[in-house]
Parts: structure tokens; C-alpha cells; sequence
């Protein structure tokens, strides 16, 4: 299995390093813009495999698509991150752009390939590697479901005092401040988390959860990578292992929860042909107020897009 990341930045970086030192592909082809930053991680990473004891070849190319011919699976992490007082959405004019281009030349050297999309803002830069792309809906999809979910299970980990493992969550919506947290489907080991937690606190760290990636932000000045780029990677395995994983991905939505055209969150079956099945649950009244204020705002961002088309 043969896997391309584009951009070789922080987020880039990690994931093409986690599918490294996992095996998770044979070949894993970094691509970056910015001369030589590509070729010397990948040189890095391959260095770091006598260490870890991994065989994943990990190979860096300055814009040369060549390289890239023939990937089963891409991951577009290129384009800005935010800093501090930005919102993901003011990021558009220039990720809207950068996806566009290097989506041409995935579709021209892997015409087979699936694409799993990371840059910000991540709903709609969905939409665009779609628009772009032409590929089914099922082949085009977003990172970000796997990340809320893990930050929301790592804060309930923390103030229960048990594994995050043990956590299981699912979690709708565009990624940002309007996701929505589903406490009802939360379990502790199977246990409702309703059962263990009071509902301020439960509250509180889902509120933390909405605002997750802002919290990183104004500590660190850019955006997280560990998580997004471990986030990316679980997909790519998925993929490539045709291991049918239930995870919340964001996908164009075609009538399922009554919404169409639209790119949302929504948890599926993640295997060898991409999205396989959309999971369709039961939602009450309350959650489809949120999803309905999500669908919204997603869709005022993807105006801007055919605007500025
Ligand atoms: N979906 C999600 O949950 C998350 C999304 N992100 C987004 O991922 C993106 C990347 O974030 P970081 O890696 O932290 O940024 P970064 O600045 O560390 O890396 C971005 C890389 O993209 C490269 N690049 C720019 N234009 C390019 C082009 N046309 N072709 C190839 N490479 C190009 C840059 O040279 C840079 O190396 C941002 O848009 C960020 O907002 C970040 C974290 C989570
Ligand atoms: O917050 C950001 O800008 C990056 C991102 O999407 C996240 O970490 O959730």
C-alpha cells in the first residue's frame, strides 16, 4: 500500500511518521512546496526506522507529483494553521486555494486513490477536494470527527480517573465551535457516562471539547499536530486494512438525516472503498436543533467558497 501526505508540516509530519513507525503502509510519500523540507522529514523518519524497528519506506518530494503516482490513499494536511484570535474559517481564501491545486495533481497521478482531507476550514476544504477531485462522494472525506472525539474522551478520562480507552463517544457536526457532542451515545466501558458524571461537570468538558483546538492555539501560538496527525493516520489504517472502524468523518450528505449538499460530520463505516455506509441514529429533538445550527453554519462557509469560485 502506497500513501502520500501533502504538506510536510506539523500536522503532515506526524502522520506520515505514525504511518511509518505503525507499518500501517509500504511506502508513504511526504510532498511539501517549501524546498527540501519534505525530502529531509522523510530522511528523517527513515532514519528513526533502525531504531523502532519499522520497514514503511518514507519517501520526500518538493512539489514533484511523480512520486506520488499510484497511492491508494492521500492525506491533504497542506494550507495555513490558525494563529491566536483567528477562527478555522479565516482561513478559507488561502486553504481554499492551496486544496484546489494540489487536489488537481492527486486526481492526475492517483486517479484511484482516496483522499482523506485535514486542512482547515476542514468542512468545506472537504467540499472543495471534492468539487475538484469529481471522485464519489464515498472517496473524499474530512479528519476531524476522530480528533473531537479523542479530545472530548481524553478530558472525560481525566476527571473520571479511568483509561481512555475505555471511553467510547460519537460526536456530529462541522468541525468547530458548532460540533455536537453526543452524551447520550457516551459509555464508560458500556456504562452510560451519565451514570458516573453529574451533568455540570459533563457540561463543562463538553463545552472544553467544542472549543478544543481554540485551547490549543493561544497555548502554543499555531494548532495541534500529535492528535490530528495520529487522527489522519487511524483513517489511513482503516482504509488500507479494510478494518470497517466506526468513526465520525465528515462526508458530503445525500438526504441521510434529511440534509443534502451539504459536508458534515456524521459517524460511518471506514473501509478498502472509503466510506461504505453513513450510520444513520435516532436523533431527539435537542440534537437536531445542534446538527440543524451546524448544517447552517457550514453552509455560510461553503457560500464564500462558490463566491470566491
Ligand atoms: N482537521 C483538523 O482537525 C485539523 C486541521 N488542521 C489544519 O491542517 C493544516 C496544516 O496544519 P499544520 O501542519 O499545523 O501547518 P504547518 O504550517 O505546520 O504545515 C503546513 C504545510 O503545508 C505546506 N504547503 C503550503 N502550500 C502547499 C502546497 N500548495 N503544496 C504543498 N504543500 C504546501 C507548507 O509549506 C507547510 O509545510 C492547517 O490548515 C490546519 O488548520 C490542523 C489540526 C487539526
Ligand atoms: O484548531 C485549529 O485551528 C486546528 C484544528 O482544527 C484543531 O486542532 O481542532
Amino acid at each position: 500500500m502506497k500513501v502520500t501526505v501533502v504538506g510536510a508540516g506539523n500536522v503532515g509530519a506526524t502522520c506520515a511518521d505514525v504511518l511509518a513507525y505503525r507499518e500501517i503502509a509500504n511506502e508513504v510519500v511526504l510532498v511539501d512546496i517549501k524546498e527540501g523540507v519534505a525530502e529531509g522529514k522523510a530522511l528523517d523518519i527513515w532514519q528513526k526506522a533502525p531504531i523502532n524497528l519499522y520497514d514503511t519506506r518514507t519517501v520526500g518530494s518538493t512539489n514533484d507529483y511523480e512520486k506520488t503516482a499510484d497511492s491508494d490513499v492521500v492525506v491533504i494536511t497542506s494550507g495555513l494553521p490558525r494563529k491566536p484570535g483567528m477562527t478555522r474559517d479565516d482561513l478559507i481564501s488561502t486553504n481554499a486555494g492551496i486544496v484546489k491545486s494540489v487536489t488537481e495533481q492527486v486526481v492526475k497521478h492517483s486517479p484511484e486513490a482516496i483522499i482523506i482531507i485535514v486542512s482547515n476550514p476542514l468542512d468545506v476544504m472537504t467540499y472543495q477536494a471534492h468539487l475538484t477531485s469529481k471522485f464519489q462522494r464515498t472517496k473524499v472525506m474530512g479528519m476531524a470527527g476522530i480528533l473531537d472525539t479523542a479530545r472530548y474522551r481524553a478530558f472525560l478520562a481525566e476527571e473520571l480517573n479511568v483509561s481512555p480507552k475505555d471511553i467510547q463517544a460519537v460526536l456530529m457536526g462541522g468541525h468547530g465551535d458548532t460540533m455536537v457532542p453526543l452524551p447520550r451515545y457516551t459509555t464508560v466501558a458500556g456504562i452510560p457516562v451519565t451514570e458516573l458524571i453529574d451533568s455540570e461537570k459533563l457540561d463543562a468538558i463538553i463545552e472544553r471539547t467544542k472549543f478544543g483546538g481554540g485551547e490549543l492555539v493561544k497555548l502554543m501560538g499555531t494548532s495541534a499536530w500529535y492528535a490530528p496527525g495520529s487522527a489522519a493516520a487511524q483513517m489511513v489504517e482503516a482504509i488500507v486494512r479494510d478494518q470497517k472502524r466506526v468513526f465520525p468523518v465528515c462526508i458530503k450528505l445525500d438526504g441521510e438525516y434529511g440534509i443534502n449538499d451539504c459536508y458534515l460530520g456524521v459517524p460511518v463505516i471506514l473501509g478498502k472503498n472509503g466510506v461504505e455506509k453513513v450510520i444513520e441514529l435516532d436523533l431527539n429533538a435537542a440534537e437536531k436543533e445542534l446538527l440543524e445550527t451546524s448544517r447552517k453554519h457550514v453552509l455560510e462557509v461553503m457560500s464564500v467558497l462558490e463566491k470566491n469560485a
